[in-house]
């Protein structure tokens, strides 16, 4: 193993049993067969009903670099992510991992639940081989970081899963970790502790190793620098290059689009991205291109079920690498969009664009005003993906970070 090499992973394979019944059967003959010789892994092959859930998967990673788990529900990453923190062994292969390894992998997973937080922060501390008095030097900025100080003191059983994401979270990334293993965890909690975490852990990304599992595209194009991408157990991409990765992921999805979020109150039903006909004329491309002079026009069909009473939507534009360039909001030009028909006909002129040459996606959430809260809810949510070029103006500078587009709405 190299020096700076933290994570070596050869040929790992991991089988599992369609049926239960089965499943256990074979447990006891393995059981049996292990303990009167040993078996070459490499000789493991599948019995019925089973089936490779991970296959011969192949990665390193040094210090310093941050890999990209991605891949559609199923392809294998959570099972992956089990072996390399120990909790399953492979079948086949051989794992290695050097020094500490922090891994926040499943909600409350290495929590006691008996015991208080402040309790589990220590006993997590000595798995993790700390001394105590390493682990009362950071024992302070892990309260800290988790905004648990009021429920320190309480046994984690009555924790809701977002405290126990916190506590999970800060311990992992407080302890000095050389290898750090997450799981979508900044899919919980809420906006603020998501930044908070976001940013603990490129600080962490520094000093260690980290494995990053998401199915957020934008999140992985800003933290890693590898991606591993998965498809039924199988490496379908794995590489430095980002928005190829990306790129693949969102291909495995039918064409160019894909719907992965909150979708159960929302359906897109179609969109179209073109640009003006007034100046260009339609495309005949699959995939548009628009003259950085010309409006944006999107067309949108989409139904919007019956509870929902008024909706508003979202365009958010990202460039190739995912990162949001523009967002453009129906509600900041009008009244929420009333639900009174089954179909909504939706066009949205977006003016003259600031964005330089190349490829940029569009994504459409449909939201809902929460009264409340007085904050927008992704409850109607959906996203949907299309992708379009632009052609710019050589004389265009620097695209601000993000810009709020202005444009307008129309029912048609
Ligand atoms: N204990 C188990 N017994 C049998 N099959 C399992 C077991 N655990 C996982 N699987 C199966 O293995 C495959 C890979 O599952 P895994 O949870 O690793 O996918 P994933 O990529 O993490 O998915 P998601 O994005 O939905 O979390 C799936 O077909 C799943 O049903």
């Amino acid at each position: 193993m190299e020096k700076d090499t933290l994570v070596t992973v050869e040929h790992v394979a991991k089988k599992f049993c369609r049926d239960l019944k089965t499943s256990l059967w074979y447990g006891v003959k393995d059981l049996g067969s292990e303990f009167i010789a040993r078996k070459k892994n490499d000789d493991i092959q599948l019995r019925e009903k089973e089936f490779w859930a991970v296959k011969d998967i192949n990665f390193e990673l040094k210090r310093g670099e941050c890999l990209g788990l991605i891949g559609r529900n199923g392809a294998g990453k959570s099972t992956l992510l089990k072996m390399l923190s120990g909790l399953i062994k492979p079948d086949k292969g051989r794992i290695e991992m050097r020094g500490r390894v922090g891994a926040l992998i499943e909600l409350g997973a290495g929590f006691n639940p008996i015991l208080t937080g402040r309790e589990n922060i220590y006993n997590n501390g000595s798995v993790l081989g700390l001394k105590k008095k390493e682990i009362d030097a950071v024992l302070d900025e892990i309260i800290d970081f988790s905004e648990l100080e009021a429920f320190i003191d309480t046994p984690v059983q009555y924790y809701s899963s977002g405290m126990r994401v916190r506590l999970g979270f800060s311990v992992a990334v407080h302890m000095k970790p050389d290898v750090l293993i997450l799981d979508e965890v900044l899919a919980v909690g809420d906006s603020g502790f998501k930044t908070k975490s976001f940013n603990k852990i490129n600080e962490v990304i520094q000093d260690a190793a980290v494995i990053f599992v998401s199915h957020s595209m934008p999140n992985i194009a800003t933290i890693t620098n590898k991606i591993l991408l998965m498809e039924n157990g199988y490496v379908e991409y794995y590489g430095d290059n980002i928005s190829d990765g990306i790129e693949r992921y969102f291909n495995l999805f039918t064409g160019d689009e894909a719907n992965v979020e909150f979708n159960q109150y929302a359906q897109v039903e179609d969109m179209t991205i073109h640009p003006s006909p007034i100046y260009s004329g339609s495309s005949t491309s699959s995939i548009p291109k628009i003259d950085y002079r010309d409006p944006i026009i999107v067309d949108l069909s989409l139904k919007v079920s019956d509870e929902i009473e008024s909706f508003h939507v979202k365009l958010q534009i990202t460039d190739k690498d995912l990162k949001i360039i523009g967002i453009y909001d129906s509600v900041q030009f009008q009244e929420s969009i009333k639900n009174n028909r089954e179909l909504h006909q939706l066009k949205f002129t977006l003016p003259e664009s600031i964005f330089i040459d190349g490829e940029y996606a569009m994504s459409v959430f449909v939201t809902q005003y929460d009264k409340t809260i007085s904050k927008s809810k992704h409850l109607a949510a959906y996203r949907y993906w299309r992708k379009f070029n632009m052609k710019a103006s050589k004389e265009l500078g620097l695209v601000p970070a993000v810009v709020y587009l202005p444009g307008i709405t129309e029912s048609v």
